[in-house]
């Protein structure tokens, strides 16, 4: 007979953006309402940054809020990201921490939610500061392509802090999820047993004083009523279809900003489609499946939201209208919010380039010359007929 786990998980956000203030809301709630798996305590880490409070804002008081202040400080006292996330009440147990070593030491389920090209400086902070039994989850949108190959988020943050992470990856447009309109999301976790090259001796066991983590245990963590979770083995897929959509999406909004249409959106989210299941299957034929793509809330449903009420489509969308680069209307209309699709297309065709497989994903290859000034964006159907 085993004896009943007498502890509990402790859980921290690793990010406080858009997204990451989301989260960090959803687990705040599950912490409380689980408090057989977990301490109600939810650390989140805020890349720490000085913040001027509107006077329109309903908490400003001019005795203390006339000079900017630090954001973090700001989350703590008002429960709001005023910033990434304003007019959402985050939870009292959301604990806005600005030291990141400190917000993970004591942590056994890490979240981690930034925008994917700060995920390397990251983990350096973090070296050897996690504990080795901790396990992490992925909610980055986006794909780690170096000249050897291409990874995962999930994987590179796994590998580099020496735990298992899997992903968590949907439908999620972080304003609407947050104000608890109703979505799906996906949830990947699939942990090596024994032995294997990314761990030669194997993952470090969590420990039975607490509670496993497995299926269960993860839908307990992420699943709300607004919020429904299903919890899949596929951590490729999972990952993958939130990176690559991101591509699509900027091809979506470059359609709208010239007004072409429905037909002319659905015909370039169709390709799209093909090239992130394509993608899959070619670099991650042993653990990708196809269906990933089709079934669940992180492929097609993913594709559809993005292309349709996200921030790359929007930009996108933006920059055609106005005959600006991308990267003007990011800086002009996001507040410091980050896009990822603009990244992927050039680290995406980086990675095809190397391997002479441009011609074989025309639109990831079409969306990039387009950012990069070298086609036209009236030419989109020809470039993803003809390369
Ligand atoms: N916002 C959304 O609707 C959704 C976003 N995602 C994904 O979630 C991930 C995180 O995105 P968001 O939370 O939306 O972020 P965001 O784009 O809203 O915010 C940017 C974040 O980056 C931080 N930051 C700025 N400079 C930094 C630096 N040098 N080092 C570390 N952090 C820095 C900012 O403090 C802020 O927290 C992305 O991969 C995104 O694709 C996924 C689903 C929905
Ligand atoms: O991933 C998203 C919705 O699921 C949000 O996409 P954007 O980053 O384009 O806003």
């Amino acid at each position: 007979m085993t004896n009943a786990p007498t502890k509990k998980h402790r859980v921290t956000v690793v990010g406080s953006g858009n997204w990451g203030s989301a989260i960090s809301k959803i687990v705040a709630e599950n912490t409380k309402a689980h408090p057989e798996l977990f301490h109600p305590e939810v650390k989140m880490w805020v890349y720490e940054e000085e913040y001027q409070l509107s006077p329109n804002h309903p908490a400003y008081d001019p005795a203390k809020h006339s000079q900017p202040e630090k954001l973090s400080t700001i989350i703590n006292t008002l429960h709001e990201n005023v910033k990434y996330l304003p007019s959402i009440p985050l939870p009292e147990n959301v604990i806005a921490t600005p030291n990141i070593r400190t917000a993970a030491e004591d942590a056994t389920i890490l979240i981690f939610n930034v925008p994917h090209q700060f995920v390397f400086n990251i983990c350096n902070q973090l070296d050897g500061s996690c504990l080795p039994y901790a396990r992490a989850v992925s909610c980055i949108k986006g794909v780690d392509v170096t000249p050897d190959g291409v990874s995962l988020f999930s994987d590179t943050i796994g590998k580099r802090l020496g735990i298992y992470c899997g992903a968590l990856s949907g439908a999620n447009i972080a304003n609407e999820v947050a104000a608890e309109k109703f979505s799906e999301t996906t949830v990947a976790y699939n942990p090596p047993i024994g032995p294997t090259k990314d761990y030669p001796n194997g993952l470090v066991e969590v420990p039975a004083d607490l509670p496993a983590v497995d299926h269960a245990f993860l839908k307990s963590l992420f699943h709300r009523p607004y919020f429904h979770v299903r919890v899949v083995s596929d951590v490729a897929g999972v990952s993958l279809g939130g990176a690559l959509k991101n591509i699509v999406a900027i091809a979506a909004g470059f359609v709208d900003g010239l007004g072409w249409g429905n037909n002319a959106k659905a015909a370039v989210m169709r390709v799209g489609l093909l090239e992130m299941r394509k993608f899959g299957k070619m670099f991650f034929a042993d653990s990708c499946k196809s269906a990933t793509f089709t079934e669940e809330s992180c492929g097609v449903a993913d594709l559809i939201t993005s292309c349709n009420g996200g921030r790359n489509h929007k930009c996108a969308k933006l920059s055609v209208q106005k005959g600006k680069p991308i990267e003007e209307i990011e800086a002009e209309e996001l507040n410091g919010q980050k896009l990822q699709g603009t990244s992927t297309a050039s680290e995406v065709n980086e990675y095809l380039k190397r391997r002479g497989l441009e011609a074989e994903f025309p639109l990831f290859t079409a969306v990039h010359l387009i950012l990069k000034g070298e086609a036209k964006v009236e030419n989109l159907p020809d470039l993803i007929e003809t390369l």
